[in-house]
């Protein structure tokens, strides 16, 4: 059978045939297009991951830490560093291991204990830090300074509290960018000393940006003169980090990593065998340590 041209079903197949075709290849060169675009535009396919904004934590029981934490706050803004000024009384200490950057202003008061809005705040860090199997690496994003309130005539309890923070947070594996500052209210130049070390905090974020290990907004190039706006003092800033310390004495990290004791509603109401019910212990707040709290998320 010979098929001509002319004939309609040899015209009928022609015509599918580049139906077919055209539509194939319309179909191919979209979709290439669209790869073409979504590789013009990497941000839509890898969004930058966003860096917690950092946190000045007040613990104060009479205001003198808060108004402090305050003036901090206005000075890291004003530099174009991004913190929040936070009290520890509505803060989840589960969240301490996403925060780049934790500044602590805290008070001692009676016995070298912590005023009263720190107080599961501080309960959280003693127990995961005397727990060895939440180890060492917990807080390891996490850079930290310290600057205490106290009364030099306590004796061995003076700043108590700022020396124990540094203590827990080093051995949560945090990592300490400047010396505990102890401030004494005694002395009488309390905000001078704290305008300093403010500085000091500035210039030590300054650096980390430029390292890459702060993802605030800073504008500084670590220089005091142009990270600080305000003041004539020229003293140094200390910009040497403390390497992170990894001591080991971990189990299982990756079960408890994270997951020091919580007080997220959701977890303790989970602990129920007659003991726990809706986080609470014979009507007292309980404390869910990392051990109970990785089991139950098995
Ligand atoms: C009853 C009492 C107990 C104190 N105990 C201590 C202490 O043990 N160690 C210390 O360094 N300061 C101690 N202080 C001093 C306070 O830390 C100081 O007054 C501080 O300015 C309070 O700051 P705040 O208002 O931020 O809480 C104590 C003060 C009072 C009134």
């Amino acid at each position: 059978m010979s098929l001509s041209l002319s004939s309609y079903p040899t015209r009928f197949a022609i015509l599918t045939l580049l139906s077919a075709t055209t539509v194939f290849f319309f179909y191919k060169s979209r979709r290439h297009l669209s790869k073409r675009l979504k590789s013009l535009n990497p941000i839509s396919q890898n969004p930058i991951p966003k860096t917690p904004r950092g946190k000045i934590f007040f613990i104060s029981q009479t205001g003198t830490s808060k108004t402090l934490a305050k003036s901090l706050h206005s000075l890291l803004n004003l530099n174009g560093f991004e913190f929040d000024l936070v009290d520890p009384k509505e803060y989840e200490p589960e969240d301490l291991h996403k925060e780049s950057f934790v500044v602590i202003v805290s008070s001692t008061w009676e016995d070298g204990k912590p005023p009263s809005n720190a107080g599961f705040f501080v309960d959280w860090l003693t127990e995961s830090a005397d727990d060895f199997r939440v180890g060492s690496l917990l807080l390891s994003k996490c850079k930290f300074a310290i600057f205490g309130v106290g009364s030099g005539s306590y004796g061995e309890t003076f700043n108590a509290v700022g020396r124990d923070f540094s203590k827990k947070l080093k051995k949560l594996g945090g990592v300490e960018v400047l010396e505990v500052c102890e401030g004494d209210v005694d002395e009488g130049n309390l905000d001078e000393v704290f305008g300093k070390w403010s500085k000091r905090v500035v210039g030590a974020l300054s650096s980390l940006g430029e390292n890459g290990g702060y993802m605030g907004n800073g504008i500084g190039d670590g220089s005091e003169d142009e990270a600080v706006s305000e003041g004539d003092d020229d003293e140094e800033y200390d910009d040497e980090f403390e390497e992170n310390d990894e001591e080991s004495g971990i189990v299982d990290l990756e079960d408890i990593a994270g997951k020091g004791p919580s007080r997220k509603k959701g977890v303790n109401d989970k602990l129920i065998n007659g003991k726990l019910n809706g986080g609470t212990v014979n009507g007292e707040k309980a404390m869910v340590t990392p051990v109970i709290r990785a089991s139950l998320e098995k």
